[in-house]
């Protein structure tokens, strides 16, 4: 449905896109997840015509037979510009005419998206008196108006509360359920979980793209969960196994490359300075871990 080759595009000295190639299947949610600044969103403005790429290209095609009586795309940009002064129904229906729909068509298909975005009984509050969480389903009912066959969203749940986060992302799965093919960029690592394929931004290149249960396959380390009875958090840091120590709660997460012979390091450093060792298992990586090795890595 989106396929992009090569695709760049610089400010200045600055490659904020840089060669990606991109292959979006109709029937994926794929996420675009990278820092702040990685390019995300200049990856989706090119996708969604707003700014020229230098160069590369972009080949958007609708499947045959979901073009029939779908919309091309709808886009939910990163800083939406809601009419704060305008209700709800009134943004929606100045949306709606932007595309060139009846007011009857505007009416019926709003009140079906407003059911299915749970925003049917504000319908007449002003969008400045919505919560976060609720403007940004408004900014989802906006985009959902021409009933598009692909859903591009930048960002969409950017400081969302996380019941609201939660709540948003239901109406996702719901909406591709239904046949909606959805590109969204998140900043947020649980949500690159929830993605059908992750494609991972850094510094404007866009490194493997793979499914999240894959990404974790190919995760390079082993993980050890250890607790002790110290909270020194440079303490392993010197091993020769050790890649990288965080700790999470009351315990350290230790990134290494080879288990048995981190695991044997890590007891002989709590035993020489005395510290006794309360529990230490492997643990399976998160999405946070696999970004975090391939960040380092610079994979391309
Ligand atoms: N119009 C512009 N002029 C100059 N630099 C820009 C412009 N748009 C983006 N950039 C720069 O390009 C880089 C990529 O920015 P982009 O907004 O695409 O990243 P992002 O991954 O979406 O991050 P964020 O979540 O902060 O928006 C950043 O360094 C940004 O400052």
């Amino acid at each position: 449905m989106i396929k992009t080759e090569s695709l760049c595009k610089r400010f200045g000295a600055l490659t904020a896109v840089d060669r990606v190639s991109l292959h979006v299947e109709a029937g994926d949610i794929f996420g675009l997840v990278g820092p702040d600044g990685a390019g995300k969103t200049t990856l989706i403005r090119m996708i969604c015509g707003l700014i020229t790429p230098d160069s590369g290209s972009i080949d958007l095609r609708i499947p045959r037979q979901l073009a029939s009586d779908k919309g091309f795309f709808g886009y939910m940009p990163q800083k939406f510009s809601l009419y704060g002064d305008l209700t709800v129904m009134e943004n929606i229906s100045f949306f709606g005419s932007m595309y060139g729909l009846s007011r009857e068509v505007i009416r019926q298909r709003a009140d079906q998206i407003l059911q299915i975005t749970n925003l049917i009984n504000f319908k007449q509050s002003y969008a400045d008196n919505l919560s976060g969480g609720m403007k940004q389903k408004l900014a989802l009912t906006c985009a959902l108006i021409s009933r598009p066959a692909l859903l591009v969203l930048d960002e969409p749940t950017f400081g969302v509360d996380p019941e609201s986060r939660k709540e948003f992302w239901k109406i996702l799965y719901r909406l591709n359920r239904e046949g909606m093919t959805i590109l969204v960029s998140t900043p947020y690592m649980d949500e690159a979980e929830l993605c059908k394929k992750v494609g991972f931004m850094n510094n404007g290149k866009l490194a493997a793209v793979e499914t999240p249960k894959q990404l974790k396959a190919n995760y390079p380390y082993r993980i050890l969960e250890v607790k002790a009875t110290t909270r020194e958090p440079e303490i392993f840091n010197h091993l020769e196994e050790v890649i990288d120590t965080n700790f999470y709660g009351d315990k350290y997460h230790v990134v290494v490359t080879d288990r048995t012979r981190a695991e044997e390091a890590i007891l002989a450093t709590l035993s020489r300075q005395g510290i006794q060792l309360l529990s230490l298992q492997e643990i399976p990586p998160s999405m946070e871990d696999v970004f975090v090795a391939l960040a380092e890595l610079e994979v391309m």
